[in-house]
């Protein structure tokens, strides 16, 4: 349905998007992470046709995102990361001027929608808090029912219930067969909402997981607390996979190589040990740290 290729925007040298590579099938919800300043919202503008490549493509049911934009761009339900809005209006005002735009007509979303967020619509769009412009835009993006949706940072500003909200509509409008694209700082709700997850750094996609697979496979973190530092060096030197924590905590993946790591701890002079299975935030978290210390 999505189709990126080779997608290339050259800002300077270092800074747009390089060899983009990735596809989000019909049906699937594809969640888009990234540090600030990767480049997840300018690959959301090629796809929305605001931006011209330099090389390479993006396409949506078989339409390029910018020869097609206009066509592209009706099939779309789109939320951007930062919403413009007119002066003087409210939050209905501004529906309505949404709706007419697209000459459609139909209400009962909208208005299922505004229930659902508790949304006052009443309420003038120029005293409306962060959140409550968000849920106008996160309305205007759902109320004409696409097929596709692409949306950049949704709940960015949401205070916890109203995220959890977002992520029911999410999932059942998956349910529904939409495609769905969003960008998130949030592993959490990309864990609980998408089949699969691309991390973007510094204009470049470095690592793409399958989210059921994450559920299936089920790796392990454990955080061993040693007695004497020394023993930290002797984990971390192991072939397992690790990450020091502190002076006397490492954290060790383990996935199936569980003998290795028991005869690896009777090695040392363990205090303490804790488990739990490794998530989404654990797999991509390093790629946040710029001077990329984790192994
Ligand atoms: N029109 C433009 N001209 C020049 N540089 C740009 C332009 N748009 C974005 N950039 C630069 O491209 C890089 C990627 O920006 P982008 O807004 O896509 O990041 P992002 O991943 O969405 O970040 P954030 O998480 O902070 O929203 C940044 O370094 C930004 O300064």
């Amino acid at each position: 349905m999505i189709i990126v290729k080779q997608l290339t925007k050259r800002f300077t040298p270092e800074k747009g998007l390089f060899d983009l590579n990735f596809e989000v099938k019909k049906g699937e919800v594809f969640g888009y992470i990234g540090p600030n300043g990767a480049g997840k919202s300018t690959t959301i503008r090629h796809l929305m046709g605001f931006m011209k490549p330099d090389e390479g493509s993006s396409t949506i049911n078989d339409l390029d995102c910018w020869a097609k934009s206009a066509e592209v761009q009706k099939m779309i339900g789109y939320l951007p990361g930062e919403i413009v809005f007119l002066e003087g209006m409210n939050g209905l005002d501004f529906l309505i001027l949404m709706q007419k735009m697209r000459r459609h007509k139909m209400t009962q979303k909208r208005d299922e929608l505004i229930e659902r967020f508790q949304l006052d619509v009443k309420t003038p769009i120029r005293k409306m808090s962060k959140g409550m412009k968000q849920k106008v835009g996160i309305i205007a993006a759902f109320m004409h029912d696409p097929e596709v949706l692409i949306l950049d940072e949704p709940t960015s500003g949401l205070d916890p219930l109203m995220q959890r909200v977002f992520i029911d509509l999410i999932l059942e409008e998956k349910q529904k067969n939409k495609t769905i694209l969003m960008s998130s700082h949030s592993f959490q709700e990309i864990e609980r909402t998408c089949d699969s997850a691309g991390i973007i750094k510094d204009g470049r996609l470095v690592a793409l997981e399958d989210i059921h697979s994450l559920r299936t496979v089920q790796r392990r973190i454990f955080e061993v607390k040693v007695k004497n530092e020394i023993d930290i060096d002797t984990i971390h030197q192991s072939n397992l996979q690790t990450e020091i924590m502190g002076k006397k905590t490492i954290h060790v993946t383990v996935q199936g190589n569980d003998q290795e790591f028991i005869q690896l701890l009777s090695r040392c002079e363990v205090e303490h040990v804790d488990t739990r299975p490794q998530d989404l935030e654990d797999i991509f978290m390093h790629y946040y740290d710029r001077r990329e210390v984790a192994k």
